[in-house]
């Protein structure tokens, strides 16, 4: 079993120095909580980027403080903007679309959001030398479809170990614009990281995507927040044509979303413990997809309401299965749906999600291991999961360096004696403080160093 990457754990991770943490069953119905959620990471790195490259300052209030987030920010540093942080409010001096150092060593730790939003915002560039180095699986993450669209618009892209994987050098010599097409059935991310740069190339950019995107909500947020500092981009309903034209970014001030993944974790806890948590800082309209693990909370039993910027799940007695989902469009969640369905009362079925196997680790791969071992039955497909209902025996559980495998899996240890997860540091990817916050909704949560 490989070890953890810990180059890539950021000085705002935490956990650094625990190895294991047992999660403690929860009496039926005992959960009765509210809770506050941390910034979106999508969002966050999104409004970094787009700040740092933008005219004049920005202030960007509830940031997510992880991994994913901090590496951004010293990679914006690295790049000579000047970034102040104090608490969750980061205040960004952008370079107008001219990064002020041309040549530097950056390091963006496991954050698919940087290496595929990144290579594009530095290409724009006139001249200039950046070499990019990823953590371990972020290094057998694939961004060359990402690095052949900017290739042909003008970057040059230098592999520095293996063809088509991190690390690289992106020597910058501007992006043309014109016509891109670009597939989006590995990662919606190489789109968004093509749209986010395509505002500094010479002419009007045209992105075409000849088959269909996974998650094409985060294409969406990409849209929107660069419409948010200024630069509306034209878009077919399906986003298979995208225009972007030759603008560039103006600062803003705005307060970013809570993160509607970290959310689902607090609502899946209520959904299998039969108790009611309310995420209390959740708006329904958000772009991001994995709000809509509510209808599916709301398939398996759980009553959920929405009310104005919060919403409240409540678990049922016992959670209904029987069916088969596409988790094509809320991806992340896939494990969150697979540690709470052998609760359910009949088989759950979750497809469509074959690029999760090139997630932090293979995710269909490591979460089907681990449900074996808890004495689960399941099926593997190339494609996704079918879970069959059981009771789990406590175990000791791997977390594949995987912020969500650990997540996930923790929700089992609230129902079943004897769930242990090995490194739960991993969580800093995305949220830090997830375990300080399940203790904090009335779970028993002890870690052993
Ligand atoms: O653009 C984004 O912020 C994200 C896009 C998705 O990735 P893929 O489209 O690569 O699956 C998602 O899984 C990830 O957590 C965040
Ligand atoms: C896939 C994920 O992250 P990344 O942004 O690294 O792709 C995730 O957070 O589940």
């Amino acid at each position: 079993m490989s070890k953890p990457d810990l180059e890539a754990r950021s000085p705002w991770a935490a956990l650094t120095d625990i190895t294991e943490v047992e999660i403690k069953p929860v009496e039926h119905k005992s959960i009765h909580t509210s809770i506050t959620i941390p910034g979106s990471k999508s969002v966050t790195n999104r409004a970094l980027i787009i700040a740092g490259l933008a005219e004049g300052t920005s202030e960007l209030s509830g940031i997510l403080r992880s991994d994913d987030s901090y590496w951004c920010i010293d990679a914006l540093r690295h790049l000579g903007i000047a970034v102040e942080v104090e608490g969750d409010t980061v205040r960004i001096e952008g370079c107008g679309g001219e990064w002020p150092k041309k040549e530097t060593d950056l390091y963006i730790g496991a954050a698919g959001t940087i290496a595929r939003f990144l290579p594009g915002a530095l290409a724009i560039s006139q001249h200039g030398n950046f070499h990019i180095k990823a953590s371990k699986r972020m290094s057998e993450r694939p961004v060359r479809p990402l690095m052949e669209a900017l290739e042909t618009l003008g970057a040059n892209i230098e592999y520095l170990q293996k063809e088509g994987f991190y690390p690289l050098r992106v020597h910058a010599n501007g992006l043309t614009g014109g016509e891109v097409s670009i597939s989006g059935k590995l990662s919606s991310q190489f789109i968004s990281g093509l749209l986010l740069a395509g505002t500094y190339a010479e002419n009007d950019l045209t992105v075409t995507i000849p088959d269909y995107i996974v998650q094409h909500a985060y294409v969406k947020i990409t849209l929107d927040m660069m419409k948010a500092f200024g630069v509306d981009v034209s878009y077919n309903e399906d986003l298979t044509e995208m225009k972007v034209p030759v603008k560039g970014y103006t600062g803003q001030t705005m307060p970013l979303e809570a993160d509607a993944s970290t959310a689902s974790y607090f609502m899946a806890l209520a959904a299998v413990t039969g108790g009611t948590v309310r995420i209390n800082n959740l708006h329904m309209d958000t772009n991001q997809p994995d709000i809509y693990m509510t209808e599916v909370y709301e398939k398996m039993g759980c009553r959920v309401t929405k009310g104005d910027g919060w919403v409240e799940v409540e678990g049922p007695d016992q959670l209904v299965g029987g069916f088969e989902i596409s988790m094509k469009e809320m991806s992340d969640q896939t494990l969150t749906l697979a540690a709470i369905a052998p609760f359910a009362d009949a088989p759950i079925t979750m497809n469509e999600v074959e690029h999760i196997r090139h997630h932090e680790s293979d995710r269909i791969s490591a979460v089907c291991t681990e449900l074996q071992k808890l004495g689960i039955e399941v099926e593997e497909y190339q494609d996704g999961l079918k879970v069959y209902p059981g009771t789990p025996k406590g175990t000791t559980l791997h977390s594949y360096d995987d912020h969500r495998v650990a997540m996930a899996l923790s929700l089992i240890g609230t129902k079943v004696a004897g769930v242990v997860i090995e490194d739960p540091g991993c969580v800093s990817k995305t949220c830090p403080t997830y375990f300080e916050l399940l203790e904090k909704t009335g779970v028993d949560v002890t870690f052993s160093t």
